[in-house]
């Protein structure tokens, strides 16, 4: 089905930090209305797409976004209006040859994936289809992810001594959807009493996820493994597993070394790190276990650990189909996480799951630190049948809407399958 705008508006509206992104509308040919809020990440990788954005987070200024609207509203608006693109690709194409850029630093990443995702979501209400059934590829079977939920927060996602950013709980052994988001929330409600029980704050991280004054990633780990006990369920990939984001690039030091917990360890260190965890703690993946500088650790986390455990790339592979397809041939992790604004179109984006795909790589689809109630991703992990989606804790209105998109989808679809696979 062809593709012809008759209106592209953007705005500036708040993210969940308080600070500035866009909101992008876009109305087609035939009356189909459609709207996407643009996310923001915090540990970002180097090669993620450029977005216009202030460089003092702790300012509210809104001149970098301010430009990235100005963008929407002019340059682009101007490009793309009364034409007629073939499909959501020749759309895409059209931003990627009309920014010039290969970052998309010149109209802003976060410009252009606010256009492309509003465009894509679009054309599937123009269809009369649902948003995942658009975004699903020709033989790709749509499933229901597991959801990641990220019940405990660090790094740079808190103000709490925690290196490790992202603790989340993942309920691969749940029968269905439903189970899984309520094996999610009573965790959740189970650690928020052991916090409070042990003295600890039970304040809140950018995601949703629980930030208390933890240093080590095992004491962390132990406080998770007995609020799934505590909650009735079995850890393990039977019943509630765990899976980490370390984010290994914010606490690598310029001389290569790992600052965890106050301890400098080298990447052998690390490795055996992560080794003891998995043997200790019901880990099943681990995203960005090393940093996106450190090929030759990765090379050797795959080899030793990519037999029994997820290794997810993330600030290394940056969504970007050419960068993962390199990686692959490399021997670099098994996974990878995927973000629509690291590398800036739907086009590209889908791309880069089909390169997992036809690679036997995992994709778990992510949201980012700074959200909106824009719940495209929970589209994106169902119709890619990828069975995995992360998007914080099961709280705080930017992270639940994900989780409740997939629950309406799991509503009208029944029969759609559930899990990690088929
Ligand atoms: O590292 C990550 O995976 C993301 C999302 O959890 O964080 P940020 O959006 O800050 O990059
Ligand atoms: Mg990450």
């Amino acid at each position: 089905m062809s593709i012809e705008i008759t209106m592209l508006r953007a705005i500036e509206v708040l993210d969940s930090r308080a600070r500035p992104t866009l909101s992008v509308t876009v109305e087609l040919a035939g009356g189909a209305v459609a709207r996407a809020g643009v996310p923001s990440g915090a540990s970002t990788g180097s090669g993620e797409a450029v977005e216009l954005r202030d460089g003092d987070p702790e300012r509210y200024r809104g001149q970098g976004v301010r430009t990235a609207v100005g963008h929407v509203n002019g340059e682009i608006a101007d490009a793309v209006r009364s034409r007629r693109f073939a499909d959501q690709a020749a759309f895409d194409q059209a931003l990627i040859e009309l920014d010039g850029t290969p970052s998309k630093s010149r109209l802003g990443a976060n410009a252009v994936v606010g256009a492309s995702m509003a465009v894509a979501r679009a054309a599937a209400a123009r269809q009369g289809v649902p948003l995942w059934r658009s975004l699903s590829p020709d033989g790709v079977p749509a499933r229901l992810p597991v959801p990641h939920f990220n019940v405990l927060n660090g790094g740079a996602h808190a103000a709490n001594p925690l290196d490790f950013q992202e603790f989340m709980i993942a309920p691969l052994g749940a029968p269905d959807l439903a189970e899984a988001v309520r094996a999610g929330a009573e965790v959740y409600a189970a650690l928020r009493r052991r916090l409070t029980d042990g003295g600890h704050s039970a304040g809140l991280g950018d995601e949703g996820g629980f930030a208390p004054e933890l240093t080590r990633p095992e004491d962390a780990l132990a406080l998770l493994l007995d609020a799934i006990g505590d909650a009735g369920y079995t850890p393990g990939r039977d019943g509630v597993a765990i899976a980490l984001d370390p984010a290994a690039s914010e606490f690598r030091q310029p001389d290569g070394t790992y600052l965890v917990a106050g301890e400098k360890l080298t990447s052998t260190d690390m490795i055996a790190r992560y080794r003891q965890i998995t043997e200790d703690f019901p880990v099943w993946s681990i995203e960005d276990g090393l940093g996106e500088d450190d090929r030759d650790g990765w090379i050797r986390l795959t080899e030793e650990l990519g037999e029994g455990v997820q290794l997810v790339g993330d600030d290394n592979f940056v969504t970007n189909p050419a960068v993962i397809a390199q990686a692959i041939e490399d021997g670099i992790a098994n996974a990878s996480l995927i973000k629509l604004n690291q590398i800036g179109t739907v086009t590209e984006t889908l791309q880069a799951m089909a390169v997992c795909r036809q690679a036997g790589y995992g994709a778990m689809v992510s949201h980012r630190s700074g959200e909106t109630e824009d719940s495209f991703i929970a589209d994106l992990a169902v119709g890619s049948g990828c069975g995995q989606l992360k998007s914080g804790a099961p709280a705080r209105g930017e992270r639940v809407a994900k989780y409740n998109r997939l629950l309406e989808i799991a509503a009208h679809r029944p029969r759609l399958p559930f899990g990690l696979t088929p």
